[in-house]
């Protein structure tokens, strides 16, 4: 790294370019699952405390991805799809990012612990630090089970959403961290097959890069496999309920569809069509983790209007 990394920039920088380090469209769904855990718990939270509540945990959100903006500058500039991000291309410093990372990660974990509680900002505070420091700092570069470990930080916001509104953790909260934790690998490891150059390049230790496209491949059909029975869970919880357990049931159909086709096919095959089936699988991915919370409020709502189903069997 050089010096002018930490105090040049090719022109004045802009509020966009702050923005831009917050890495806001990953955290659209972070904020989304941490608001779907603060609602779906059993305990009514007054709205201004629940907005500044999900406020906080955006900014502590945005900060975790500042901090890793500044950690991470060197790989982001040789990979094709980082390098236009605002420190490798020369619009803000590496000390603008840190400065700004600290500062957001101080601020977002000491409103959250005044607006709600120690849980929720202990939480957060953890969070923070496992993206930047155990994922980012340390993981990242290290082993290819980066992501596999390191993912458990995006797992963490309906938790703390759940500790918001409860002040503590429950069974249903940890299945809510459990379908992330699951999630992530299959997530990102289609991501990554298609991504296979860029990470080379960088010299970053993804499983493609590692371990090649087969084994990859097999590890994406086999957290799929995991992940399928563990999105049932919360349907025989008091989160869920027969329109989560029938919208899981048809999202998983198709998530199971798709990793086998991802899993069949070999690299000559991937090739020729411009590995459009992983690209499928990720971007459906999005769409399923999304549609699952989504599945969950529509429940927390249903009860809330007194429409639930007085029979479900919920089983913790
Ligand atoms: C260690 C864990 C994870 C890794 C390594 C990872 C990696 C990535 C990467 C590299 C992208 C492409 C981003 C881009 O095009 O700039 C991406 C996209 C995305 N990720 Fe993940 N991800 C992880 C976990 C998560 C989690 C936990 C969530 C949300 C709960 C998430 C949500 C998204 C979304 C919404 C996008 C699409 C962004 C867009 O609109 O382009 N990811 N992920
Ligand atoms: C509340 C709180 C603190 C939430 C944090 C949520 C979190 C850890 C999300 C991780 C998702 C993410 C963008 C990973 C990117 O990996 P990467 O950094 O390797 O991707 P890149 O190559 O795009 O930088």
């Amino acid at each position: 790294m050089t010096d002018a990394s930490w105090s040049q920039t090719a022109r004045e920088p802009e509020f966009g370019d702050y923005l831009e380090l917050l890495k806001p469209r990953v955290m659209r769904l972070v904020v989304f699952t941490a608001a779907v855990g603060l609602l779906a718990a059993p305990v009514a939270v007054h709205p201004v405390i629940a907005v500044a509540s999900i406020l906080c945990i955006a900014v502590g959100a945005g900060a975790s991805g500042a901090l890793n903006m500044w950690w991470d500058s060197d790989i982001d500039a040789v990979m094709s799809r980082t390098k236009g991000r605002p420190i490798p291309s020369g619009r803000l410093t590496r000390g603008d990012a840190l400065a700004l990372g600290l500062a957001l990660s101080g601020f977002s974990v000491v409103m959250l612990a005044l607006f709600a509680n120690l849980v929720a900002a202990g939480l957060l505070a953890f969070t923070i630090f496992f993206y930047s420091v155990v994922y980012s700092m340390w993981l990242k570069r290290a082993t290819p089970q980066n992501i596999v470990i390191g993912g458990a930080a995006g797992a963490f916001p309906p938790m703390i959403g759940w500790a918001v509104a409860t002040g503590g953790v429950s069974a249903a909260s940890i299945a809510m961290f459990l379908m992330i934790f699951l999630w992530t690998p299959p997530h990102f490891w289609a991501l990554a097959l298609f991504r296979n150059d860029d990470y080379t390049r960088a010299g970053v230790p993804m499983l493609p890069v590692t371990s090649g496209e087969r084994v990859t491949r097999n590890h994406i059909f086999a957290y799929s496999l995991i992940l399928v029975p563990v999105t049932l869970v919360p349907a025989f919880s008091t989160i869920g309920g027969p329109v989560y357990l029938a919208g899981v049931l048809l999202l998983n159909a198709k998530l199971l569809a798709d990793a086998w086709t991802v899993w069949r096919r070999d690299e000559a095959t991937a090739a020729g069509d411009k590995l459009r089936a992983e690209k499928r699988f990720f971007g459906f991915s999005i769409v399923y983790l999304a549609i699952i919370f989504a599945l969950i409020l529509a429940e927390a709502g249903l009860k809330a209007g007194g429409l639930a189903p007085a029979h479900w069997p919920a089983l913790f």
